[in-house]
């Protein structure tokens, strides 16, 4: 006789894609959360379901919760495409919008735009420094920012040509926690375009807490305005500030795939 199975919903933002478990769909008698070890295999694109991340929706004393997870079965603290795929996911079920979910990253307000575009909106307090990073042999530059998880961000003068695993690797290890890198081309005052290697992942196609700390450094450090495009490879997502940094909103879309069961 088979084991009981989870239930999940393949999702993805941009290419940045998601494996969801909802606490509350699932038989009884499973790991939740689910284990590292369990969200590693999964995760591997050839042995389990493949994704970047596991969200992980739950409920605390009555409140919608969130978790992320990395690839590599760490946890994550933000994960802005992964939230525009939990406002698809309630959209479906036709809950009413907007609405608020809870979670280490923050408190985060979900909408839906008549476009069919997904809002999602953090108020709380970011914060950012520009940085000299010392590396073996060189100095650099560097915007560190925390939009809930921590970003390091690199101006390029064309970031197709960087290598960003490997200074992934090397500047990751500045930090205890790691960080998310981030390489950016200003394009003009409301437009940059970025690549983004992720802790706990690699490089993905998009990364809306990433795009989020490139409009950031943007809008502070290089006179940016309030709305901007950030343009990554799997494509575009609008960034709303405002000038006090304490409200951001990410705008883009966000797909459902498939569902599925995935023995224990
Ligand atoms: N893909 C995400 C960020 C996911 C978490 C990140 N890898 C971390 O460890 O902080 C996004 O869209 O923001």
């Amino acid at each position: 006789m088979r084991k009981a199975s989870y239930r999940f919903e393949k999702m993805h933002g941009l290419g940045n894609d998601f494996m969801l478990l909802d606490a509350d769909c699932q038989p009884a008698g499973l790991t939740l959360p689910p284990d590292a070890e369990r969200i590693r295999l999964w995760s591997d694109r050839r042995l389990g379901v493949g994704f970047d991340q596991l969200i992980y929706l739950f409920k605390k004393n009555k409140l919608q919760c969130y978790q992320f997870y990395n690839a590599d079965g760490s946890a994550a603290e933000q994960c802005g495409n992964g939230q525009r795929a939990i406002a698809l996911y309630f959209k479906n079920k036709q809950v009413a919008m907007p609405m608020t979910i809870h979670g280490v990253g923050g408190q985060v307000v979900l909408d839906h735009k008549a476009d069919g575009r997904l809002a999602i909106t953090l108020n709380q307090a970011f914060h950012y420094q520009q940085k000299n990073l010392r590396l073996p042999n060189t100095e650099i530059n560097a915007y560190l920012v925390d939009v809930g998880n921590p970003h390091c961000v690199l101006i390029s003068d064309d970031v197709s040509q960087e290598p960003l695993a490997e200074n992934a690797s090397r500047i990751g290890a500045l930090f205890e926690a790691g960080v998310n890198l981030e390489v950016m081309q200003i394009i003009r005052d409301n437009q940059v375009r970025i690549r983004v290697y992720e802790r706990g992942t690699g490089e993905t196609p998009a990364c809306g807490s990433g795009a989020a700390a490139a409009a950031i450094v943007l809008r502070h450090y290089f006179k940016g305005q309030d709305q901007v495009t950030v343009s990554m490879p799997g494509g575009d997502l609008t960034v709303l500030l405002n000038n006090a940094c304490d409200k951001i909103s990410l705008i883009g879309p966000a797909k459902f795939v498939y569902q599925g069961q995935i023995y224990e």
